[in-house]
């Protein structure tokens, strides 16, 4: 059994379906590259996982049906969101912002739990801990998505949703994240699945690719496979990124 698995689903803003029958499957503990060029489906992918667009057909997570339940109740279940545009409160201080993410499991989890993650969080990214007591709105841009998948992390998911994590980064500070990226799988046992355009830094660290174009996966293969390179160059030569 795959920790998730999509079968047709489809989605819509109002009248406009964007995802057309998708079929994905994510295995525990990889990293799966979604790429794709500009409105090719992505955030609209992840936003279906998470039930917070009009969908329809089979999504499974560690074997429960999604189907029916709220954004919260998928929270909970174990998925981490991290949207593009990082969603953190930039009034708040970083450390604010991070106990934020562990929210969700205070009732379950105690306290010293939660103070071991943020220890293990900033030994991560110690840029966070030097900047722990600045309101977020502070961070660099890298900073910022940073603090962003860190507090995803403090609600301790299972599967990570990552939104275009390179979104406005210089390319080093971009390539830096990634690495960061690629070591939390084994540091909090993650799985993550990692929306993209950039498709050179993704493969770097996926295990597998899947290319949506137009709503549509077109291919599903090893990251390193020729066949996966050679689809993503015909992709976004032919509409796409070119990236
Ligand atoms: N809130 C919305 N309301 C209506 N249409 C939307 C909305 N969000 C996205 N769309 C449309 O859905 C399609 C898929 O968009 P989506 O944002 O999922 O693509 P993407 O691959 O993530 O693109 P990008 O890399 O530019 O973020 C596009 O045609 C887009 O215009």
């Amino acid at each position: 059994m795959s920790l998730l698995e999509i079968e047709g689903l489809r989605a819509r803003y109002g009248r406009v379906e964007v995802l057309h029958a998708v079929d994905l499957r994510v295995e525990e503990g990889s990293i799966v590259a979604l790429l794709g060029a500009n409105g090719a489906g992505k955030s609209t992918l992840l936003r279906a996982i998470c039930r917070a667009v009009d969908t329809s057909g089979s999504c499974r997570f560690a074997g429960m049906d999604l189907d029916g339940r709220s954004t919260a109740t998928v929270a909970r279940l174990g998925i981490g969101h991290v949207p593009e545009g990082r969603g953190t409160f930039t009034d708040f201080s970083v450390e604010e912002n991070l106990r934020i993410g562990a929210i969700s499991r205070t009732s379950f989890r105690s306290r010293s739990a939660v103070q071991t993650d943020l220890d293990l969080i900033y030994e991560t990214f110690p840029v966070l801990r030097e900047f722990r007591r600045r309101p977020a709105a502070a961070l660099s841009g890298g900073q910022a998505q940073m603090l962003a998948v860190a507090r995803a992390l403090l609600a301790r998911p299972r599967l990570l949703l990552v939104d275009e994590p390179s979104l406005g980064l210089a390319p080093l500070t971009a390539r830096d994240l990634f690495e960061r990226l690629s070591g939390l799988r084994d540091a909090w046992e993650l799985t993550i699945l990692l929306a993209e355009q950039n498709a050179k830094l993704s493969l770097a660290i996926a295990d597998r690719a899947v290319l949506l174009s137009r709503g549509r996966v077109v291919h599903d293969g090893p990251s390193g496979d020729l066949a996966t390179v050679d689809a993503i160059h015909a992709d976004y030569l032919g509409g796409g990124a070119g990236r």
